[in-house]
């Protein structure tokens, strides 16, 4: 059963097309990658998935729903990375986590989770305090806390130290495995063929292909290179010499 349904999505910013012409479809339980260059349209994408922006045309279906019109039956079942600057500078970790855990009508044990994301320790430190890798980990923490049907997490572990991304990966795949669907924006290829399921690679608004990172790196055609990297495939079907 397919939970997403993107359908020829476009969305400009003034005169300039973000996206132009994107369609893909996120089946339940599903890890679902977004790859592309910077500028790409990936984040646009999932702003327009997560109601944040509506589409110029096109249409985007969550769970049934449209996102742009029907936000607040979806802020209940949907689980989004925050931006960093949207939390308070004083609020404190613990604090953050159980207020968003008050939201949610069915919502994660929070201490649980603030302890699988490594944040015990820092419970009491004031947001404006933790560091980049601190402050990421409890934005997916945040993510998670009201228990999702759908987890959608834009640069998943940008910042992150190598145990951490580790850590976090074994968490986003028992997140899967409570049935969570999970869509992830990255730019870290050993992230898209770990965790995902299929990869959408978008290029310049488009979308180039749909597939599993596996199918990725059997197809790629990569001249000089005889044994190519998922990266190596991503960067043939997206660099400006394959337009
Ligand atoms: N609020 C905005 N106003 C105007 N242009 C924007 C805005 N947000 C994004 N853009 C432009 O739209 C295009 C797509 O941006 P988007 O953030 O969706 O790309 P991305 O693939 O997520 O990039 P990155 O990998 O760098 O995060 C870029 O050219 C960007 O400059």
């Amino acid at each position: 059963m397919s939970v997403i349904e993107v359908t020829n999505l476009q969305k400009r910013y003034g005169d300039h097309v973000a996206v132009a012409d994107v369609s893909f479809s996120v089946d339940e339980g599903e890890i679902f990658g977004i790859v592309g260059p910077n500028g790409a349209g990936k984040t646009t994408t999932v702003e327009c998935i997560e109601g944040i922006r509506s589409p110029d045309a096109g249409s985007v279906r969550v769970l049934g729903l449209d996102p742009s019109r029907d936000r607040t039956a979806l802020r209940q079942k949907l689980g989004i990375q925050l931006q960093e600057s949207q939390l308070p500078d004083q609020l404190k970790v613990w604090e953050a986590l159980d207020l968003y855990s008050s939201f949610y009508p069915n919502p994660a044990d929070w201490r649980e989770l603030m302890d699988e994301l490594g944040l015990t320790p820092k419970r009491n430190t004031v947001f404006r305090k933790l560091s980049g890798g601190q402050k990421q980990r409890l934005s997916i923490a945040l993510a998670l806390v009201g228990n999702p049907s759908v987890a959608i997490l834009d640069e998943l572990t940008t910042g992150l130290d190598p145990q951490a991304r580790r850590d976090t990966w074994e968490l986003i795949q028992q997140v899967r495995a409570r049935g969570v669907t999970v869509v992830l924006v990255t730019h870290f290829m050993d992230e898209a063929e770990r965790l995902c399921d299929r990869l959408a690679v978008v290029r310049a608004g488009q979308l180039v292909t749909v597939d599993t990172p596996g199918n990725l790196i059997a197809e790629a055609r990569v001249p000089g290179v005889e044994r190519p990297t998922l990266e190596d495939a991503i960067l043939a079907l997206t660099s400006p010499r394959s337009l």
